[in-house]
């Protein structure tokens, strides 16, 4: 069935009742440039959405405004309804993983790495066992070696696979990725293809994969800061 393209104003109003994150008209600018101009979407709680454009289209940006790192000069975001603020985004934040390009592992092993947060008051006494570790290395295609491994010595791809690990350890169900398959060889692909493809995780990525945006429920695609398109794949 050929996609349905809507006019991001249309799509909006289809939506707009349930979604779990919604931008309306978000723009924005930095140091006076402007970065986001009237982005409108809504993406409802299981959907996976992706974001396409050239280089500096924005993509990356609309992922860090919902966590809060840029400042929306003009228009809303609403996160289970609330308007996004420095209460709201609070939510958002513990609800959501970001996986950049290289994240930061923040440990010398990779045990270590994914050990971390747990150490903290929230996630204490929730301590994954040696056995749910290895159920989710093999789900995303890691040897139980890797364990082991310095975090300085895993790959880029590795390290992405391994920070998703942690959020899946640590029950998250919103997941911003930004081009999380681009690194990878087919066999660990599908791996996080089928991971993300659990109807209760909600996806806001960045991907040019063509495997993984025939995944995705909605495809968003940027042109200097603006929504140009929605492509709403029909899988919802
Ligand atoms: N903090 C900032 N200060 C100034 N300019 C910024 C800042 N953050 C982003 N930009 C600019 O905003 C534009 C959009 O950046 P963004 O990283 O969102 O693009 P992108 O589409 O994700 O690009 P890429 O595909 O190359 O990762 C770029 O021109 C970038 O240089």
């Amino acid at each position: 069935m050929p996609p349905v393209v809507s006019r991001p104003s249309e799509f909006d109003g289809r939506v707009a009742n349930s979604a779990l994150i919604r931008f309306d008209r978000v723009s924005v600018s930095v140091h006076g440039k402007s970065i986001l101009a009237g982005i409108s979407f809504a993406v409802n709680v299981g959907e996976k959405a992706v974001f396409r454009g050239k280089s500096g289209s924005g993509k990356s940006t609309v992922l860090k405004t919902l966590l809060g790192l840029y400042r929306v000069t003009s228009g809303r975001i609403f996160f289970e309804h609330e308007p996004l603020d420095s209460s709201t985004v609070k939510s958002v934040r513990r609800r959501a993983a970001y996986i950049g390009q290289e994240p930061v592992l923040g440990a010398e092993t990779v045990r270590e790495a994914l050990m971390l947060p747990f150490r903290f008051k929230t996630h204490r006494g929730n301590e994954p066992s040696d056995r749910r570790l290895n159920e989710v290395l093999a789900r995303l295609h890691l040897s139980p070696d890797i364990l082991a491994r310095e975090c300085r010595l895993v790959s880029g791809g590795e390290k992405q696979r391994i920070a998703i690990a942690r959020a899946l350890l640590l029950g998250k169900s919103l997941y911003l990725l930004d081009e999380v398959t681009s690194a990878l060889d087919d066999e660990s692909k599908q791996a996080v293809l089928n991971v993300f493809a659990d109807p209760s995780f909600t996806v806001l990525s960045v991907a040019h994969d063509p495997d993984w945006v025939a995944r995705c429920d909605l495809v968003l695609e940027l042109e200097g800061g603006r929504l140009a398109r929605i492509h709403h794949n029909g899988n919802t």
